[in-house]
C-alpha cells in the first residue's frame, strides 16, 4: 500500500535522510528504529506530507502522492498520531473523537466505528464526557490513537506512542496495534526507541542510521543482538 523509493529529506540545507526505501503492506506493523536524531520523525512527517521531500517518490496504492498536501493524504487513508499526543485538552473525549471523524470528511458509519473504538479502548467509553486534559498520559495517548482511527485510515503512522507511558498501558497499546493490523487490515508504521517494545508488536523493522536504512527485516526471523549495534549510543 505504501512504497517509498530513493527518498531524500531534511530541513533547508540539512539533509537528514538519503536514499531511503520503505514498503508497508496492508495489515502489517512496521517499526522504524534508530538512535536519537536518526531521522525517524522526519521520515514520518514526509510520509504524512508535512515535510516536502528533496528527492524520491512516495506511492500510495500504486499512485504517486509525493507532492500531495497532507489533507489529501489524510482523506486517502493515511492517519497520523504525532509525537506528544496532540489531543485537544479543553475538549471532552467525545468531542475529540468527533473531530477525528470530521478531519477526513468522508461518509463514516459513526456509531459502528465508535463501537469498534470502545472495544479497543474501553476506558474511553467510561470517560466520554471528561475533558481530554484531565486524562492520564496513557489515556491521552489512547485517545490520540482512537481519534486517528475514527477517520478510518488504511495506514496509521504512530510516532513514539509508548513514550513516557506506564508499562500496563504500553502493553495495552501494543495489543491494540496488533489487533488493528491483524483484524482490521490496517498497515501501521510505528516509530519506537525501544527495540523490545517495537518487536513485541511488529512484523517488520527498519533501522535508520547515517541518513539511511542500515538494516531491515522480518521480526520473527531476527535476533535483537544482531542489530543492537545500530541502536546503542
Ligand atoms: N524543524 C527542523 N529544522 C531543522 N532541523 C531539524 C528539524 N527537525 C528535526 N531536525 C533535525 O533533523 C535530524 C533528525 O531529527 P528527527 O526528529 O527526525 O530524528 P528522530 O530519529 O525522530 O529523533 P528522536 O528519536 O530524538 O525523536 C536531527 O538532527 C534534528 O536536529
Amino acid at each position: 500500500m505504501l512504497k517509498i523509493s530513493s527518498l531524500k529529506a531534511g530541513y533547508d540545507e540539512t539533509m537528514v535522510l538519503n536514499n531511503v526505501h520503505l514498503e508497508v503492506e496492508k495489515g502489517k506493523v512496521v517499526s522504524i528504529l534508530g538512535r536519537n536524531g536518526a531521522g525517524k520523525t522526519t521520515l514520518i512527517k514526509t510520509i504524512v506530507g508535512l515535510l516536502k521531500p528533496m528527492d524520491g517518490t512516495i506511492y500510495w496504492n500504486d499512485q504517486e502522492i509525493t507532492h500531495e498536501l497532507p489533507e489529501r493524504r489524510a482523506k486517502k487513508g493515511i492517519g497520523y498520531v504525532p509525537q506528544g499526543r496532540e489531543i485537544f485538552s479543553s475538549l471532552t473525549v467525545e468531542e475529540n473523537l468527533i473531530l477525528g471523524f470530521e478531519a477526513v470528511s468522508k461518509k463514516i458509519e459513526k456509531t459502528l466505528v465508535l463501537e469498534e473504538i470502545f472495544e479497543l479502548f474501553p476506558v474511553l467509553k467510561e470517560m466520554l464526557k471528561r475533558k481530554g486534559g484531565d486524562l492520564s498520559g496513557g489515556q491521552q495517548q489512547q485517545l490520540a490513537i482512537a481519534r486517528a482511527l475514527a477517520g478510518q485510515p488504511e495506514l496509521l503512522l504512530l510516532d513514539e506512542p509508548m513514550e513516557g507511558i506506564q508499562p500496563s498501558i504500553v502493553e495495552q497499546i501494543q495489543e491494540v496495534i496488533v489487533k488493528i493490523a491483524s483484524k482490521k487490515g490496517i498497515g501501521v508504521v510505528l516509530v519506537e526507541h525501544s527495540i523490545d517494545s517495537a518487536f513485541a508488536c511488529s512484523d517488520e523493522y527498519y533501522i535508520l542510521d547515517k541518513r539511511t536504512v542500515v538494516s531491515k527485516g522480518v521480526v520473527k526471523n531476527t535476533n535483537i543482538e544482531d542489530i543492537q549495534q545500530y541502536l546503542v549510543v
